[in-house]
């Protein structure tokens, strides 16, 4: 473990009310509970909030349902700018945000450098969306009739988002449900309200929307979940997290009161599969970085790495060597790559996989000492597909390797899971690469590269127990808006009774 470096508290603190923003004014929530955001590695405070109540939910969707229809009509230009000017907001804070990121998600430097550019990004993408939405004039077999399709917004989206990508990943859903005209209302994950929601809250602020249109209510999913789910309001939910959750989430937004749409972005258990003609060294070293990139903390994080028996023992050998090269402790030194687990309830659970691999007999090939909240890099070789460390999201950063008898066989572990978010395939022979790729059962496949890929302008989604939805660019575009079909007929048409 490197130096102790001390976490500094972020100067961007000073500027960032610790409190909701609702109908655009910061104010304090009305439960009774208040919520204290820790750096994760050392327990520092960061902020008090207190906390929404149902009343404050209510209160943030009506004033979103009151703005929207206004928002929406708007010309195109004025949402872009909008949009644009809080990119403009993002980038300006960039290196405040970065520090923000680093101490209140345990984000490496890396990785909330990442992170900060592809939140800018995806909003600078979602700017383009007000003027590519499109509907259709169809023709019509009655005499005199016309069939237009309007694409319309789905009018208030609640979004819900997690902690370990949590700037991106709510702005990923937030950008362009407003991009599109919606309201939106947004519940971030407890461990990170500020740069989950509040510096987003900030940044629309900063660039003018008006009042109602984007909302932020800070408040634990167990005490306001399934009132902000199952609220008359919203028409459209936008969840980001665990399957368990998600499919609680999509079952309350279908079989409640108030039926609406969901996205689901779940949880997953990516393959890595390294095949006997792959390039070795590439693939190692995409290994570590997909796989121990924010601890593991990303659901399309390697979660199983697969390798075609001529080539397994050089991989975990070399494998194994480079991963212990690889920095942890203090994000706030950006020579760690592996910084601090979030918060107990996680580090608890990633522990037990660990003891649990041990259990049921893998070979350890390597460890280390965990100290607070920091888990040293874990490469565990000789598992099998009935062990846990195969069959369960690990969700941080240890590893296990598999050896395949053949590709045949290699393909048959890689979809031995419910999950089908990411996965990956190294060979030299592409053409194999892609035919392997489309056996994959999952939503996204990258050939040569990590499994930990996000690009604004192309589809983000998985299969099975994964989630339901798509989102970035088109699919976006279609994921937050509706059609709407308006027959005009003529006046003269007769009826036959
Ligand atoms: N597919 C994807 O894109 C992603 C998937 N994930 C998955 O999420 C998991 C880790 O993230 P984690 O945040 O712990 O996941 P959780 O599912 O516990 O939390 C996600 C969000 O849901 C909220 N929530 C919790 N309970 C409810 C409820 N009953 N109703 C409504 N909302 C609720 C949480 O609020 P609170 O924090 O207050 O509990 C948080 O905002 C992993 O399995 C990971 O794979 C994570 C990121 C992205
Ligand atoms: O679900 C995730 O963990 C995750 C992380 C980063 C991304 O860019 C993303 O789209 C999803």
């Amino acid at each position: 473990m490197t130096k102790q470096a001390v976490s500094n508290r972020p100067a961007f603190l000073d500027q960032l009310p610790a409190q909701l923003f609702i109908a655009g004014a910061w104010r304090e929530g009305n439960s009774g509970s208040t919520l204290v955001t820790r750096n994760p590695f050392d327990d520092s405070v960061l902020a008090e909030i207190r906390q929404a109540s149902a009343a404050d939910v209510d209160e943030a969707y009506e004033t979103a349902r009151a703005a929207q229809r206004e928002w929406a009509a708007l010309i195109p230009a004025k949402r872009a700018a909008v949009l644009n000017k809080a990119a403009d907001y993002l980038q300006a804070n960039y290196d405040d945000l970065v520090a923000l990121l680093v101490a209140e998600s345990g984000s490496s430097v890396l990785k909330a450098n990442v992170e900060v550019s592809g939140t800018i990004a995806a909003t600078r993408e979602a700017a383009t969306f007000p003027t590519r939405v499109h509907g259709k004039i169809l023709p019509s077999n009655s005499a005199g009739k016309e069939n237009r399709v309007y694409r319309e917004p789905v009018g208030v989206v609640g979004v819900i988002s997690p902690w370990n990508f949590p700037m991106l990943l709510s702005q990923r859903s937030v950008a362009p449900a407003l991009a599109l005209g919606n309201a939106v209302v947004l519940k971030p994950a407890s461990d990170t309200p500020l740069v989950g929601a509040l510096v987003l809250a900030k940044a629309f602020e900063a660039a003018g929307i008006p009042g109602g249109v984007f909302s932020v209510v800070i408040g634990s999913g167990s005490e306001i979940g399934d009132h902000f789910v199952g609220h008359p309001v919203p028409s459209f939910i936008s969840f980001t997290g665990s399957t368990p959750v998600g499919q609680n989430v999509g079952k309350l937004a279908v079989s409640g009161k108030h039926m609406k749409r969901v996205a689901l972005e779940l949880g997953g258990n990516a393959p890595f599969v390294v095949l006997a003609d792959a390039n070795m060294e590439q693939a190692v070293r995409a290994a570590a970085m997909g796989k121990f990139l924010h601890q593991g903390q990303i659901c399309m994080a390697i979660n199983r790495i697969i390798v075609e028996a001529p080539v397994y023992d050089q991989f975990v050998e070399q494998f194994a060597a480079h991963v212990a090269t690889i920095k942890y402790g203090d994000a706030a030194n950006p020579e760690n790559i592996v910084g601090p687990i979030i918060n107990d309830s996680q580090l608890a659970s990633v522990q037990g996989k660990i003891e649990q691999a041990r259990s049921e007999g893998a070979r350890e090939v390597l460890a280390g000492e965990v100290v607070g909240r920091v888990i040293p890099p874990h490469v565990f070789a000789d598992v099998t597909s009935e062990m846990e460390l195969f069959r369960e999201e690990i969700f941080g950063p240890v590893v296990g390797i598999v050896r395949a008898d053949s590709e045949e066989h290699a393909l048959e572990l890689a979809n031995d899971t419910e999950f089908g978010l990411s996965s990956a395939v190294f060979t030299t022979d592409i053409e194999k690469g892609v035919r392997f790729a489309r056996g994959i059962k999952a939503g996204m496949t990258h050939i040569n590269d990590i499994t930990v890929n996000d690009e604004p302008h192309v589809m983000f989604g998985g299969e099975k127990n994964s989630g339901l939805g798509r989102f970035n660019g088109e699919w976006a575009i279609e994921e937050f808006t509706t059609d709407h079909w308006i027959g005009v007929q003529s006046t003269d048409k007769q009826y036959p009774f």
